[in-house]
């Protein structure tokens, strides 16, 4: 097991390449099951929860082939082979087995999904969503069985806006006979990403990245190819490492409105950030100012992001306060950037940042994925050296994080656990 050690003060600049999103991808690669023939998918990103759900598709069958970016699933042989934790516990993104395989085989028996600990995380919306379109769905001993004598479209509203319930609906939907309206949908660009795909196996679906989403269903799906939109979330989080540390960092391979809440926030704290076709560069200065940010669903500031920034809110002078509406309890770096030196309180579902502080390198966990980010950038703007255990939580979503920050000057490398500090980290 590794350690990340972040040696803080050096500025950062040059050129980051962003990698394809994964909260698309994590979607794309079950939805691939639905057709009848390859389905071939680029911009594929190198992270730990992409090389779980294919080891999940080779599982039920799937021939997966990957070459470096690309991943070709052919689903000719896939049978609805039972799905029990394990794997399926390693990511949230599991669920999404649920609606791909209901939609291809009436059923489904998959365990509980996993990923980021944000307190709770329930899926009564995706079962809600998969009822109405007539299936039976039991919860047995940490299992979800779907089943279904015939899926039949339905006029579903979602009474929480849910990135996931929305997908999964899509992915049951597109198979089910008519039409299906689901209303108060989310509207994520992954949600538009997944109905791309679809349409080009022969889906119809209408007004996917608004909150009412038509689909009409199909016997049949076909193969295709398609290519990953880019990762709004990796480009924010190396667009506040960059305000946080950078000179001038441009963000290459990105589709700039999908970061418009963060640009402006950006902007509004002092930092200058100027918007190209397919790119963002991030000129910093040491003046900058607190803000309020509350996270909202698309296209509001995303709560992913939530964490990541609360570092750089660390640095700016003054006080911000930001307030986090889609996850109450998504707090956890923040005692360990206390011990670092900031002076963050939570109330309610809010955190109260006192920045311009200075920072110190300490030992650190991080509790989740974003957490990790923040972390790492918080690390970037300390004094001396941060050690950053719980890797693996990194390693579910940011490819190739230390080289992409070293090419822009970081000075950052893993290093083995020693046998104390793993017995230490675990009892912790
Ligand atoms: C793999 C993936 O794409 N993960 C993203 C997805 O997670 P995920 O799809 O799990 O998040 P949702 O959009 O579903 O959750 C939004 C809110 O709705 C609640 N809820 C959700 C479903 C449900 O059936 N019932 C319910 O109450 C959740 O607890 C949460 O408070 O969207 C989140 C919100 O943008 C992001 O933080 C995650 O990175
Ligand atoms: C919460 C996240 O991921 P997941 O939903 O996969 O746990 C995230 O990407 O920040």
């Amino acid at each position: 097991m590794d350690k990340l050690m972040v040696e803080g003060g050096h500025a950062l600049s040059g050129q980051v390449h962003i990698s394809g999103a994964k909260n698309s991808a994590v979607a794309l690669i079950p939805a691939a099951i639905l057709a009848d023939s390859p389905v071939t998918i680029d911009n594929l990103p190198l992270i730990s929860d992409v090389e779980v759900l294919e080891d999940l598709l080779t599982h039920i069958g799937a021939d997966v082939e990957l070459a470096g970016e690309s991943i070709t699933v052919d689903p000719r042989s896939v049978t609805p082979m039972p799905l029990p934790n394990g794997k399926v516990k390693k990511l949230r993104a599991s669920y999404y087995m649920m609606g791909a395989m209901l939609g291809k085989f009436k059923k489904a028996e998959i365990g509980l999904p996993g990923g980021c600990n944000l307190g709770p995380r329930p899926i009564d919306q995706h079962i809600k969503g998969f009822e109405a379109l007539g299936a039976f769905v039991s919860n047995e001993q940490g299992s979800i069985y779907l089943h279904a004598n015939e899926l039949t479209g339905a006029r579903i509203y979602l009474d929480v806006v849910s990135v996931g319930a929305t997908i999964n609906i899509m992915l049951a939907a597109v198979k089910a006979k008519g039409r299906t309206v689901i209303e108060n949908a989310a509207k994520e660009p992954e949600i538009i990403d997944v109905a791309t795909i679809l349409s080009s196996m022969g889906a119809v679906i209408k007004g996917a990245g608004t909150d009412v989403i038509r689909i009409e269903g199909k016997d049949e799906l076909k193969g295709c190819a398609h290519t990953i939109i880019p990762d709004r979330i990796e480009a924010g989080t190396y667009m506040i490492a960059a305000a946080t540390m950078g000179s001038e960092v441009t963000i290459e391979n990105i589709i700039p409105n999908h970061l418009e809440s963060l640009t402006a926030k950006l902007q509004e704290m002092g930092v200058d950030v100027l918007v190209k076709d397919d790119a963002i560069v991030v000129r910093s200065n040491d003046h900058l100012k607190g803000v309020d940010i509350k996270t909202l669903v698309h296209p509001g500031f995303p709560t992913d992001l939530q964490q990541p920034v609360t570092s750089l809110l660390a640095k700016a002078k003054g006080t911000s306060i930001i307030t986090d509406t889609i996850y109450n309890a998504r707090f956890k770096h923040i005692d360990e950037l206390r011990r670092m030196g900031a002076d963050i309180k939570i109330e309610g579902r809010s955190a109260m940042v006192n920045g311009g502080l200075k920072l110190e390198g300490a030992r650190v966990k991080a509790s989740d994925l974003r957490a990790g980010a923040a972390l790492v950038i918080a690390g970037l703007l300390a004094d001396g050296v941060t050690e950053i255990t719980g890797l693996h939580h990194i390693d579910r979503g940011y490819e190739a994080l230390e080289d992409k920050l070293i090419g822009l000057g970081a000075c950052l490398w893993r290093e083995e656990m020693t046998d104390e500090e793993q017995d230490q980290l675990k009892s912790s």
